[in-house]
């Protein structure tokens, strides 16, 4: 869908309000501490911001967020497992404010990080702003693809297939498909007013993927450990708009 200028402030509302709820459950994530709690603290906190879970009800799933541990890639459930000291996670919310979808995750650590999941973190996270930085009017998405592959294989990690990014607005998903890899100057021309995520999952290890036997928790085949950042976009006349911004969006190791 293209959308027109008007459409952007509802976008703007719904991608704050979930970047809010990030920002806010980040003092929760500590060691003892389970990721069904957290997810009660979401569901608790849109509800209370009058709100709605895009998640709750989709497809069957019935939690507020996706909280996706160390070697979980994506659609990890919340559930009785307490984080241990230098676990890292992925916290994945979507809101809808308004009838507009707000869809943002980012990592998180309980405790202290590895040095390696230090760099895998910041890794993922600078190659979705790679990718971001390239989206304007005239680009493409295999310029998106191949800005992200490029910096995450430069820095020796791999890059996850089997998930990509989406269309979104007033629905959670749409077309298109926004890969994570790519060749520059293929795929689809970007337009203004266009609304997508970017969610790109990175590995140390191999990029294959496997679903686990609850349908819906995806893990590295290999067990290494995969990181997680994602922001809706829209394409503005000169450039982008990040939907989802936030002073607090890559955590700070003290
Ligand atoms: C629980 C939400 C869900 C269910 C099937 S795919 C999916 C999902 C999770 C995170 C996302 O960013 C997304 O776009 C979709
Ligand atoms: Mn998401
Ligand atoms: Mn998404
Ligand atoms: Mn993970």
């Amino acid at each position: 869908r293209i959308h027109p200028a008007e459409d952007f402030a509802g976008m703007r509302k719904a991608g704050a309000m979930a970047s809010q709820i990030l920002d806010e459950v980040g003092p929760l994530v500590q060691p003892g501490t389970t990721t069904g709690v957290l997810d009660d603290y979401i569901r608790n906190r849109v509800e209370e911001l009058g709100a709605t879970s895009a998640t709750i009800g989709y497809r069957g799933y019935q939690h507020a967020s996706c909280i996706s541990v160390n070697h979980v890639v994506c659609h990890g459930i919340p559930g009785e497992k307490a984080l241990q000291n230098g676990d890292i996670l992925n916290i994945d919310v979507t809101v809808i404010v308004d009838g507009w979808f707000g869809d943002t995750s980012r990592m998180y650590v309980a405790g202290k990080p590895s040095v390696k999941s230090q760099r895998l973190i910041q890794v993922t996270h600078d190659s979705l702003m790679k990718g971001i930085e390239v989206v304007r009017p005239g680009a493409t998405f295999g310029d998106v693809g191949a800005a992200i592959q490029t910096y995450a294989e430069g820095h020796r990690m791999s890059v996850v297939r089997d998930f990509c990014g989406h269309g979104l607005g007033r629905v959670f998903h749409a077309p298109p498909n926004v890969l994570h890899f790519g060749r520059a100057g293929k795929g689809p021309v970007l337009e203004e007013g266009m609304f997508f995520t970017i969610e790109p999952m990175i590995n140390l290890g191999r990029p294959e993927t496997k679903v686990l036997a609850d349908d819906w928790t995806a893990v590295t085949r290999d067990r290494s450990l995969s990181a997680q950042f994602e922001h809706s976009i829209g394409v503005t006349a000169n450039g982008f708009e990040i939907f989802t911004p936030s002073d607090k969006f890559f955590p700070v190791f003290d």
